[in-house]
């Protein structure tokens, strides 16, 4: 079996790190700038860490779990009704076997058993048209779209105060990345994964990167665990008070490779589990390039720009059935600025390395 690659800059850490970002919200920027250092550290060493501070209230977060309880417990055909192949702005149901992922330990593409419901930033209007923004698809399920659209918005405000941190954490001007968080095509997930009584766990499998920013992620339930740099999965226990984050693709070019967008997957067992989680990217039409100074020893050119959206929407392409039917019929078209899946993190490494080798 191919072994998966781990970048070295990760330290072989054995837990995740849990940070306070109470003071985030302190008027005083010396206060912000100390969580600032700790976000820093944790992103560079870990990639990933829980937090607690975040102001998000309890009943959002219940509010939440009951809408997502509510609409999972349907029949099937009454989910379909919003299936997410009926929507123009990818928003909707998401049915198991839908979206497949990339597996680049096996080079093949592997459906998850899970079920989801996506939505997406709430836009209207006619001179702004990108895809992945829109109307929202809702289900008619009592409740749901208030309660979602709540949550969503907390969460977002929340990714805002977030963004200001890692900001700083690199040493740019606080606004750099929320003057460029407008209107994202930043997609929160209901995730459902079912009881699933054959269950087999196997090393590796659904193993990925997020395609963001960074991914503000509310769990429910264990199962979560990520890759360390000495190649060893470690475990992210649920925690009921804290949220966890993790670096995503996009912080990784922006930051030069200085924060790694890290792998980890969701360990299968048999146990019925949900998750949910906020992927916070910049606005659609975003150049992702290194912003950052390139240090001595740094290699220039590491990483090439690439479109904010339409890196999302290709990676979306990819990995969606609806929207492999949509290209395969000339409906939609891959953006120029288009990458395989799997270019980023810990799997870059395999995937130049088998490129090169012709593999
Ligand atoms: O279910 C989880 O805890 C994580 C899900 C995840 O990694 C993802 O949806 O990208
Ligand atoms: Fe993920």
């Amino acid at each position: 079996m191919t072994r998966i690659r781990t970048t070295p800059q990760h330290s072989a850490f054995q837990k995740i790190p849990v940070i306070d970002i109470a003071d985030l919200f302190s008027e005083h920027v010396n206060d912000r700038k100390q969580v600032a250092k700790v976000l820093a550290h944790a992103s560079r060493e870990v990639g990933f860490f829980y937090i607690t501070g975040h102001r998000i209230s309890a009943t959002r977060v219940d509010n939440l779990k009951a809408a997502a309880k509510h609409f999972f417990s349907q029949p099937l055909a009454s989910k379909m009704q919003s299936y997410i192949g009926l929507s123009t702005n990818h928003s909707g149901y998401v049915p198991e076997g839908e979206e497949q992922f990339y597996s680049a330990s096996q080079s093949v593409h592997k459906a998850d058993h899970k079920e989801s419901y996506d939505i997406g930033f709430e836009l209207d209007n006619a001179d702004y048209k990108r895809p992945m923004l829109g109307t929202n698809q809702w289900p008619n399920v009592e409740n749901f779209q208030a309660n979602v659209t709540a949550y969503y918005q907390d969460a977002l405000s929340l990714g805002k105060v977030l963004f200001r941190g890692f900001a700083l954490a690199l040493g740019l001007p606080e606004e750099t990345f929320v003057k460029q968080a407008i209107r994202p095509p930043s997609q929160l997930r209901l995730v459902h994964y079912p009881y699933d009584p054959s269950a087999q766990d196997r090393e590796g499998i659904g193993a990925h990167t997020d395609y963001e920013c960074f991914t503000l992620l509310l769990p429910t339930a264990d199962g979560l665990q990520v890759l360390n740099g000495a190649g060893e999965w470690i475990d992210v226990p649920y925690r009921p008070d804290c949220f966890v984050v993790n670096i995503g693709d996009m912080l990784e070019v922006l930051s030069n490779g200085r924060f790694i967008a890290t792998s980890h997957r969701v360990r299968k067992v048999k146990e019925e589990r949900y998750s949910f989680p906020l992927f916070c990217s910049l606005d659609y039409d975003t150049c992702i390039e290194p912003i950052l100074p390139v240090m001595e020893g740094e290699d220039p050119n590491k990483y090439s720009a690439l479109v904010c959206g339409d890196h999302l929407y290709a990676q979306t392409i990819q990995t969606f059935r609806y929207l492999q039917k949509r290209f395969k019929a000339g409906e939609v078209s891959l953006p120029k600025s288009a990458k395989a899946v799997a270019s980023f993190g810990q799997f870059k490494a395999v995937i130049d390395k088998s490129s090169q080798s012709g593999a």
